[in-house]
């Protein structure tokens, strides 16, 4: 199976209710699709999401990526030597791993569908049912209660709870979450960087003391106060985990190495895709450190490969936030990943079983 074409399209799709954190206020996902073509007929199918305020990369820088230095790099070789080509991917430049992100789903989609099997199972298999948390964006208070209770009411167990905006309300958006949904949810701070560590500490230590137990705090710090990261971990009861402060496997050993954090979260969008996400499991596996895995406003193709690889790493991947999908307004894609609210099944298709995307525009520009 050789590739032949890499294509292009854009993905536009609403959010069922605008997505806040303390980074960003966002209506629709907008990402980009990327189709490998084969001179055997099979596509393979990636999805880039342009989050430039956590990874850089911009739709335009995406295209760039790909068509002037990944893309050449591809063409004409055979999808059986996998592994080879992952590693074209990710040397073909620094950074931009969004790009890689999605040009490497689509690598591995065909690699499951030439040996006609899961992508899972060629991971290693798992059990093939797993659950996510959803998020609840950071606003009013009464806004995030009346959120956390509906997501509840959809069987949501775990929620996201975005904060990082104020440390004031922060403390009572929390305090409130936790009286309206006690004992029938578990509760996931994700400040997206918006506090110091001394901040963090405060909020966390006054939470812990008013008798809130939360599951884990992500990324309290800026990405780069690696200081600021062991800061609080030493200073806190509750997990603390890191996102932005990690991308690739390096990143991941400095962090263990430095005690700077508890637990990590692990996205494709920030690995480059799924052989550095493999790489992170088993770093992390090694340590000792359990990971989430995560997404960014992304829709059921990119989020199907991150699914895929959290069950086949379910020893390590201990925690999913894989909600993207549930945050959209209907799902473009025929076949793949089952996402229904807070259960997530991988099916037998070979692959990522991705059929058909509704709604992708092919006229898009450099
Ligand atoms: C969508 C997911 N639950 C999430 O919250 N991801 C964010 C970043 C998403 C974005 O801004 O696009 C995170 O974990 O920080
Ligand atoms: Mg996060």
């Amino acid at each position: 199976m050789k590739i032949t074409d890499i294509q292009f399209g854009m993905l536009r799709v609403p959010l069922k209710t605008p997505f806040k954190t303390a980074l960003r206020t966002v209506n629709q996902v907008e990402d980009i699709v990327v189709m490998v073509h084969t001179d055997t007929g099979h596509i393979g199918y990636g999805e880039a999401p342009a989050t430039a305020v956590i990874t850089g990369d911009t739709h335009g820088s995406i295209i760039d990526a790909i068509r002037h230095y990944i893309s050449p790099r591809l063409i004409g070789q055979d999808v059986a030597d996998l592994n080879r080509l992952a590693g074209l991917v990710q040397s073909s430049m620094e950074k931009n791993t969004s790009a890689k992100a999605a040009v490497e789903i689509a690598l591995y989609d065909l690699w499951g569908q030439l040996y006609k099997a899961p992508l899972y199972k060629l991971l290693g298999g798992g059990d093939p049912v797993i659950t996510t948390d959803i998020t609840i964006s950071v606003d009013y208070i009464d806004k995030m209660v009346a959120d956390s209770i509906s997501a509840v009411e959809r069987g949501f167990e775990s929620l996201k709870i975005k904060v990082g905006k104020d440390i004031g309300v922060d403390i009572e958006r929390v305090k409130a979450i936790y009286a309206a949904v006690e004992g029938r949810a578990l509760l996931r701070l994700d400040a997206n960087q918006g506090w110091t560590a001394k901040q963090a500490v405060y909020a966390l230590q006054t939470l812990e003391d008013a008798g809130i137990k939360l599951e884990l705090v992500e990324q309290p710090v800026k990405a780069r106060d690696l200081a600021g990261m062991r800061y609080v971990t030493e200073r806190v009861h509750t997990p603390v985990m890191a996102d932005e402060s990690v991308f690739g496997p390096m990143e991941v050993i400095e962090l263990i190495r430095l005690r700077a954090a508890d637990i990590i979260n692990i996205k494709l969008m920030k690995t480059g895709g799924i052989s550095n996400a493999i790489r992170i499991a088993d770093i992390a596996a090694m340590h000792g450190i359990e990971c989430m895995i995560g997404c960014m406003l992304e829709t059921s193709i990119s989020v199907a490969a991150a699914v895929h690889v959290a069950v086949a790493k379910a020893d390590v991947i201990t925690k999913v936030d894989l909600d993207g999908p549930s945050l959209c307004q209907f799902n473009p894609v025929d076949g793949g990943v089952i996402f229904n609210e807070s259960e997530i099944s991988v099916t037998d298709a070979p692959g990522l079983g991705i059929r058909e995307i509704r709604g992708l525009e092919t006229d898009i520009a450099a």
